[in-house]
């Protein structure tokens, strides 16, 4: 008898071998069940072994074999080669890919009631109300049905009998509607088309080639691709194509832009979704029938049956490297899964993260430039506003300088956007009486003030409480005072200094939700807003014709904290702030605040002049060998109280491994010090670029023997340092 062997969805260290049963037919990457432990549980079959490998072995039978299309090779081995790289149990890696199970199995159904066209013997007034209701809505569900025309669903039972409403069993989960490639797109530029033909040609010819598309803000990056997908969907029937996102540009208007495009929506993936949608797109997914997928990281990791287009854009994301569980940068991660699907990838951005410049200049990655804004547009004129020569009033925010800009700006009809990365009303909240500083109980976190809720939050843990009327600390009455502005606190000065302008306040807290996101989004877009206060939410993917100023509140709060990417981050941060200005025939500037005028970051900004600050930042990182010239691992260790954590991190750093050149830093407090009760400390490891750190990882690791409430967790190149 064959030999299957399977890996499960849970952090075991390897796949477990199960006898398959005559008259069972199992292909290799099926989805199975089988026994393991007290259950059944769903598996892949990594791999048929031959008879011989049953021999002498008594093996447990494969159980089940579902109605699905069979994981493919390539799959499968991207599953694998995640776990390496990751030091992460394979297990772990397929529990990502399988995180709508439910999708195996097929479409739940549903009841649906149609007209007959037929009249009831008896007509009540709360027939007629159901029969209105089911006239206008088409065919729904008795409960659908009953609450539109508020009547009982019993009524909508009575109906059927006498013959007025004919009873459908019909699937819940319908599938995408197929997309087409040959809807006419934007009338390309010359530079843009030569863009595109440089794309589809790889997309034509097949096989793994990276891209990047080098455009500055607003010259078509979005148009260019659609060119690739579309030369995707017309070459190969079965092809499916990816579109990663970062989750806070995933909008309703980017989903609206390739519906226009393609006649049909996309497959979304992204957190917000619901369980029957996740379902769907999972199940069509894996049958291969959902042609375009877009979604955010994690869509990286599903079952596709056959990829061959990736498009990541803003690939410079800080979003796409994941923090959590297994920590992986989705960019990173697409070029190798790419690579074993033989697809091609295309790196989106008109701030390209230092990483990918290398790869590019090294001749890995090809890149297309994209120089010009099409039309009448043009980029805005960034200028530095020093703070240090014209401050704002004390405990105002705005300079005189910024606040004229917005006036005129008013007078002539047009927009304002003001950009603070803050949300609420101020992000520290002291006493007068005492000076303490409030913070998250147990944690060095501060709570930030809210007073559109009147609560105090801390933005790391979540943890809330009403603002207190006395200080916690001292006691003294009415002596907590917010320190710095929030967003919120921004409006309050906006709305003094303007009061006949519209002003909103745009950050995840009033767009809880897609429908409060398109709300504010669509007023702006209508010119019903004058002033628009927004965190980075409103930084990526929106057009606002009649934007034409933007101002940066504070330029330089991105910089603090000594993390090896921040000036890079403020940087591409700011242009793409700043790109929101101008983006129809109006010209556009940016005032940007700061009081580091002289810093390489703002200089570049005002200048325009993306590649010299560019080559500053790489001089800097090869000299130190940071990445990309040097690579870098974080290790976490966790435990329920500080003094165990430091214990146990004294015989860790002795288990080290030696290394040529290789160094480890630490035991220190890792950037979230206190998480959810428990105490966090990180070792940093350094070392050159030819070294398989990951390897070195998983060396120490299976060294450790951590006493129980001790967790331990490996972040191939860390993004957070604080
Ligand atoms: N060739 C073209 N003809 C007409 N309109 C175009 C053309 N190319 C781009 N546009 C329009 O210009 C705007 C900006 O284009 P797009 O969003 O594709 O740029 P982008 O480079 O992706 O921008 P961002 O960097 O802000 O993400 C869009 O409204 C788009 O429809
Ligand atoms: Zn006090």
């Amino acid at each position: 008898m064959p030999v299957a062997r399977i890996l499960f969805p849970l952090p075991l260290p390897e796949p477990f071998d199960y006898a398959i049963p005559e008259g069972l037919a199992v292909p290799e990457g099926a989805y199975v069940t089988a026994p393991l432990g007290k259950y059944e549980r769903l598996g892949i079959v990594l791999e048929i072994l031959p008879d011989s490998a049953g021999e002498g072995r008594k093996l447990k039978d494969v159980v089940h074999v579902y109605d699905a299309p069979p994981m493919s090779r390539s799959m499968r081995d991207f599953i694998l080669w995640a776990a390496k790289y990751t030091v992460s149990h394979p297990g772990h890696v397929l529990g990502m890919v399988l995180r709508a199970r439910a999708g195996l199995g097929p479409s739940p159904t549903e009841t649906v009631y149609h007209l007959t066209g037929q009249e009831p013997s008896r007509l009540t007034e709360a027939r007629s109300r159901l029969l209105a209701a089911a006239e206008e809505l088409g065919p729904q569900t008795a409960t659908a049905l009953a609450a539109a025309a508020e009547v009982s669903s019993g009524v909508v039972k009575g109906l059927a009998e006498t013959g007025a409403l004919r009873a459908e069993v019909v699937e819940t989960d319908l599938p995408y509607a197929e997309p087409s490639p040959d809807l006419p797109g934007a009338v390309l530029t010359v530079e843009q088309a030569e863009a595109a033909e440089e794309l589809t040609a790889a997309v034509a010819s097949g096989g793994f080639h990276t891209f990047l598309i080098d455009g500055v803000t607003g010259s078509g990056k979005t148009e260019v691709y659609f060119e690739a997908i579309a030369e995707a969907l017309r070459r190969d029937p079965e092809a499916q194509i990816l579109v990663l996102l970062p989750e806070i540009a995933l909008t309703q208007a980017i989903l609206s832009r390739f519906e226009a495009r393609f006649g049909a929506a996309p497959a979304p993936w992204h957190s917000g979704l619901s369980d029957k949608d996740r379902r769907r797109t999972w199940r069509e997914v894996v049958h291969g029938r959902a042609r375009i997928v877009i979604g955010a990281r994690s869509a990286l990791f599903l079952p596709y049956r056959r990829l061959k287009l990736i498009i990541i854009d803003e690939e410079h994301d800080g979003s796409y490297k994941q923090e959590d569980g297994v920590t992986y940068h989705a960019r990173d991660m697409a070029v190798m899964r790419a690579k074993l699907e033989e697809a091609v990838v295309v790196l989106a951005s008109a701030t390209p993260a230092l990483e990918t410049m290398v790869n590019a200049e090294l001749g890995r990655y090809t890149r297309l430039q994209l120089a010009a804004r099409p039309g009448a547009s043009r980029l805005p004129d960034v200028e530095l506003v020093d703070l240090r020569r014209a401050p704002p009033e004390r405990n105002h925010w705005l300079s005189p300088h910024l606040i004229q800009a917005m006036q005129e700006t008013l007078e002539a009809g047009e927009q304002t956007l003001l950009f603070l990365n803050r949300r609420g009303y101020a992000p520290l909240v002291i006493c007068k009486s005492c000076g303490e500083r409030l913070k998250t109980p147990g944690t060095e976190n501060w709570l930030t003030e809210h007073r559109y809720t009147g609560r105090l939050v801390c933005h790391v843990t979540g943890y809330s409480i009403p603002k207190p009327k006395t200080c916690p600390h001292c006691g003294a009455a009415d002596s907590l005072m917010g320190v710095g502005p929030g967003v919120e606190r921004v409006a309050e000065e906006v709305r003094v200094l303007m009061p006949e302008a519209r002003i909103e306040i745009f950050s995840s807290d009033t767009a809880q939700g897609g429908e409060a996101t398109r709300g504010i989004v669509d007023r702006m877009e209508q010119g019903e807003i004058d002033v628009l206060i927004g965190t980075q939410i409103v930084a990526k993917g929106h057009n606002f014709p009649n934007l034409t100023l933007v101002g940066v509140v504070d330029a330089d709060s991105g910089m603090k904290g000594g993390d090896l990417r921040a000036g890079e981050r403020t940087y591409q941060l700011l242009s793409q702030v700043a790109g929101r200005a101008g983006r129809a025939e109006r010209p556009g500037r940016a005032l940007v605040q700061t009081y580091a005028p002289d810093n390489p970051a703002m200089l570049a900004l005002a200048d325009n002049n993306r590649d010299g600050f560019l080559q500053i930042e790489r001089d800097v990182r090869a000299e130190l060998g940071l990445p990309p010239f040097g690579r870098l691992a974080a290790m976490i260790l966790s435990a329920p109280s500080a003094e165990m954590v430091d214990q146990v991190a004294q015989d860790v750093i002795s288990q080290a491994p030696n290394g040529e050149g290789i160094e480890v830093f630490g035991p220190a407090p890792a950037p979230i010090t206190v998480l959810r009760g428990r105490h966090r400390r990180r070792f940093l490891v350094k070392a050159p670029r030819n070294v398989d750190l990951s390897a070195y990882m998983a060396v120490w690791t299976a060294r450790l023997k951590l006493p129980n409430p001790v967790r331990m967790s490996v972040d191939i190149d860390p993004y957070s340092f604080l």
